[in-house]
């Protein structure tokens, strides 16, 4: 209500509305009604990892997860990694450069890091390199609803937006639909002791494992399920893009990170993890596309007790917005900003404090960070500069 005052009634920040929505979230539970003149207006928040306002809940959550995506586990993804940055090695190499065809970079690494997903976190293999499936397109426009959401109060009360409003309606039914079969799948799994084909559910899936499927088991999945999708796979698809976008821009970094790659992969087959610890080169290089296009660009914290930063009181119970993308650009923090320049990143140079953050800080930072990096990563290591593809 206070933000509301705050705000022109015309058009409320979305600053302010967040701040607004937040409160009534954490008051009123996960679902409530806001009156607007003579409209009424149901908010319902879900518990997946990112939105859980509850601590309590969270934390439990977080627990559970953290373990999932920890290194010891992440060792054993590998095998899944290899595979499917194998199979966009042939497509790319049998499909669009033998046929001379234009290869959209942007859709085909949304793919990937979908089937990667989709794979590691609950078992279900997707294939979408190789089939077509309304997964994308319904994780995109969830996406896109959600920001012009954001943007715009009045974004639902326009007619002209009403078709739009529909598709990302239909879209979140898809993904919670096809969340809530997955999870009856694998009960039946579980009931019938056996394991249905092309749904290969051993409990080391991230989503699976330490989960006894009670009611609140499955309302967690379910949550978590969109979240997984929502927060894992545009972000790394977009990372990955980005960074070749990059590359093809300043053939020296391309030149320097192949040469790296030779030296440390040269004819070998499948990266290990440890691999990965020698790509030092590319790690600076998706470090500096993170700096210029963090794929999470404005991450907000509510404020518990009041605070004085730089000399300004800011009162408790505010929301306070950080942006990741504004920080990485401005000159005070990474001279001329605009650069891309990876040896900003190199081991000896010294380390942004507190200027870079593309996957945030403190303990709500990302669940799934050495989980992008892996990904990113193991999808990198194919482009060597023999032009082949790895193991061939
Ligand atoms: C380049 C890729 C990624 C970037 C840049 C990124 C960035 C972020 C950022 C900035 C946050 C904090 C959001 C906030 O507090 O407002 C976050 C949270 C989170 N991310 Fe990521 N993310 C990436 C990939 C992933 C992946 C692959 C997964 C999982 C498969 C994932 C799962 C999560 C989860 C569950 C949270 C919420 C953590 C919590 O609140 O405890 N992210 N991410």
């Amino acid at each position: 209500i206070n933000s509301l005052r705050l705000c022109s009634p015309v058009r409320l920040h979305s600053g302010c509305r967040l701040a607004c929505l937040t409160n009534a979230a954490e008051t009123h539970g996960p679902v409530y009604r806001v009156n607007v003149l003579h409209w009424v207006l149901i908010y319902i928040t879900r518990n997946g990892l990112v939105t859980a306002l509850n601590h309590e809940q969270w934390y439990k959550q977080r627990r559970i997860m953290d373990l999932a995506f920890s290194s010891v586990y992440l060792r054993g993804l590998m095998g899944t990694f290899n595979e499917r940055a194998e199979t966009l090695m042939e497509k790319l190499f049998y499909y669009f450069a033998n046929n001379k065809k234009e290869a959209k970079m942007l859709h085909l690494v949304n793919c990937v890091t979908l089937d990667v997903i989709a794979k590691v976190a609950f078992g279900v293999d997707l294939d979408m390199l190789n089939k077509s499936s309304p997964f994308p397109k319904a994780i995109e426009t969830c996406l896109k609803g959600l920001v012009y959401f954001i943007r715009d109060f009045f974004f639902a009360f326009n007619p002209k937006n009403w078709p739009f409003i529909s598709e990302v309606k239909e879209a979140c039914r898809f993904l919670r639909e096809t969340g809530a079969q997955w999870i009856q799948d694998r009960k039946t799994a579980m009931r019938n002791g056996n394991i249905p084909q092309g749904h290969p559910y051993p409990d080391h899936h991230i989503c699976w494992q330490r989960l006894r499927m009670t009611k609140e088991d499955e309302e967690f999945m379910l949550d978590n399920f969109v979240t997984f999708f929502i927060a894992g796979q545009e972000t790394t698809a977009n990372l990955i893009a980005l960074c070749i976008m990059q590359l093809a821009k300043h053939p020296d970094v391309l030149e320097k990170l192949k040469k790296e790659l030779d030296e440390v992969i040269g004819m070998k087959q499948d990266l290990s993890y440890d691999d990965l610890g020698q790509l030092v080169y590319l790690s600076q290089v998706l470090k500096e596309t993170l700096r210029l296009y963090p794929p999470v660009p404005v991450t907000s914290r509510e404020l518990k007790e009041d605070i004085v930063i730089d000399g300004i009181h800011i009162p408790g119970g505010v929301i306070g917005f950080f942006s990741s993308y504004v920080c990485g650009r401005m000159d005070k923090f990474f001279r001329d900003p605009l650069t891309f320049d990876p040896d900003r990143f190199h081991p000896d140079a010294p380390r942004p404090y507190y200027c870079y953050y593309p996957f945030a800080l403190g303990p709500r930072s990302c669940l799934g960070q050495n989980f992008a990096q892996v990904g990113a990563m193991s999808r990198g290591h194919a482009a060597r500069s023999d032009g082949t593809l790895t193991g061939t």
